[in-house]
C-alpha cells in the first residue's frame, strides 16, 4: 500500500516481516519507477513524454527539463514557480496536476496528469469556431479552474488556448504554470512593479541571489503572450487577478469568432490595440456573448466583471456550478 505525499517524490510503504513485524520503508520515485513512452510535445525548455508507472501501471505525461540548459537559459525561477504553483493547486479536476518531481544528474523531472486530448487550440483551428454551447461549457470549466486558482492566491498571467488541455474526457486542464504569480499575503492583490518589492519577491531575489540569476531578469519582467497580455501589464507594468479575466474575455471572444479580439502583424501593434480597446465584433457573433466580452475586456481591471458577475452572466444560464459541472459528458465539438 503506498502513501504518496504530493510533490515530493516520497512514497512510503507499509511492509511486514518475517516476524510480523510493521516496518515502514521510504521509497523516493525516480526514472526507474517509469516506463517513457511516446513524445507528447517539446517546449523552449522542456520536452514532454507519456510515462507508465510501472508498479500501478497509471499513465502519466512526463515534463523532462535539461538542467545544463535551464541554467544557461537563465530559466531556474521559472522552473521553481512551476512546481511550487502546482504543489499549491494540487486538487482540482481542471488543473493540471503534479504528482511528484525528481532530478538525475542531468535532468528535472514533473510528473503530470496526462492530457490526452491535447490543446483546446487544435480544436478552434481545426474547426474554425465553437458553437454557443460548447463555448459556454469550456468557458465555464474555464473559469471554474481560474476561480479555484484565485482562492489560492494564485494568477496564472498567461492564460490562452495553448495552455488549456483536455483530457480523455475532453474535460479542461489547465498548464503551464512557471509563468503564474503567487500572491503571498491574502491582502496583495497586485503583482508588485519593478520599483516595490513584495515579501514573495524578497524569497524570489534572496533565490535569485543565491543562484546568482542577475538583476534585470529578475525584475517583474515577464510579459505574457502578445494577444492576450492585459492592458494594465501594458502600462503600470502590473498584474492583477483581473488580467486572468481580461484573457479569460479573451478567450470567449476567440472561440465564437475564431480568431483573438486583439491580433495585428506585429507585438507592439497588437499592444496598441489593447490600450486603445480597438477591437471589432463579427457579423452573427451572438449578442449575450457580446455582453460578456464587453464587460470583460474593459482598460480599467478593477471595473471588469468578478468571477460571481460571470457565473450569473445570462451567457452562462443553465451552467451547474461546482462538482456537477466536471461530472457530465463534454458537448461534441463540431
Ligand atoms: N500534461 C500534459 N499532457 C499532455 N501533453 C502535454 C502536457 N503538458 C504539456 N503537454 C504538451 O507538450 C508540449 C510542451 O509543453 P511544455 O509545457 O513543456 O512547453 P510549452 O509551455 O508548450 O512551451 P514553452 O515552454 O515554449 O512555453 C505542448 O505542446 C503541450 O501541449
Ligand atoms: O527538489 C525540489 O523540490 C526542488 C528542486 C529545486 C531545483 N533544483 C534544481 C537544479 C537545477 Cl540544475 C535547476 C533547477 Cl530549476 C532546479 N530546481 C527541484 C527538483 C525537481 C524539479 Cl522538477 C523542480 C525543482
Amino acid at each position: 500500500e503506498e502513501w504518496k505525499d504530493r510533490g515530493a517524490a516520497v512514497s512510503i510503504q507499509r511492509h511486514v516481516d518475517s516476524n510480523g513485524n510493521q516496518t515502514h520503508r521510504i521509497v523516493k520515485k525516480g526514472v526507474q519507477d517509469f516506463n517513457f513512452g511516446r513524445t507528447l510535445g517539446e517546449g523552449s525548455y522542456s520536452t514532454v513524454l507519456a510515462a507508465t508507472d510501472r508498479q500501478t501501471l497509471t499513465e502519466y505525461a512526463i515534463k523532462v527539463l535539461d538542467k545544463r540548459h535551464i541554467i544557461k537559459e537563465k530559466k531556474v525561477k521559472y522552473v521553481n514557480i512551476e512546481k511550487n504553483t502546482l504543489n499549491r493547486l494540487g486538487d482540482h479536476p481542471g488543473i493540471v496536476r503534479l504528482y511528484y518531481t525528481f532530478q538525475d544528474e542531468r535532468s528535472l523531472y514533473f510528473v503530470l496528469d496526462l492530457a490526452t486530448g491535447g490543446e483546446l487550440l487544435g480544436f478552434v483551428k481545426k474547426l474554425g469556431s465553437f458553437d454557443e454551447e460548447c463555448t459556454r461549457f469550456y468557458g465555464a470549466q474555464i473559469l471554474d479552474a481560474i476561480e479555484y486558482m484565485h482562492s489560492k492566491g494564485v494568477i496564472h498571467r498567461d492564460l490562452k488556448p495553448e495552455n488549456v488541455l483536455l483530457d480523455e474526457q475532453m474535460h479542461v486542464k489547465i498548464t503551464d504554470f512557471g509563468t503564474a504569480k503567487i500572491l503571498d499575503l491574502p491582502s496583495q492583490t497586485r503583482t508588485s512593479n519593478t520599483d516595490g518589492k513584495t515579501q514573495l519577491d524578497r524569497q524570489e531575489q534572496d533565490f535569485a541571489n543565491n543562484i546568482g540569476i542577475p538583476d534585470h531578469e529578475r525584475a517583474n519582467s515577464f510579459v505574457g503572450t502578445a494577444e492576450y497580455v492585459s492592458p494594465e501589464l501594458l502600462t503600470d507594468k502590473s498584474a492583477c487577478k483581473g488580467s486572468d479575466l481580461w484573457a479569460f474575455g479573451c478567450i470567449i471572444f476567440q472561440l465564437l469568432a475564431g480568431r483573438p479580439p486583439f491580433k495585428a502583424a506585429n507585438e507592439y501593434q497588437t499592444f496598441q490595440k489593447i490600450v486603445n480597446l480597438e477591437y471589432q465584433f463579427p457579423p452573427g457573433f451572438p449578442k449575450v456573448a457580446r455582453d460578456l466580452v464587453e464587460r470583460l475586456l474593459v482598460l480599467d481591471p478593477t471595473k471588469r466583471l468578478t468571477i460571481e458577475n460571470i457565473k450569473s452572466h445570462p451567457f452562462f444560464e443553465g451552467i451547474l456550478w461546482g462538482k456537477q459541472l466536471w461530472k457530465q459528458k463534454a458537448p461534441r465539438l463540431k
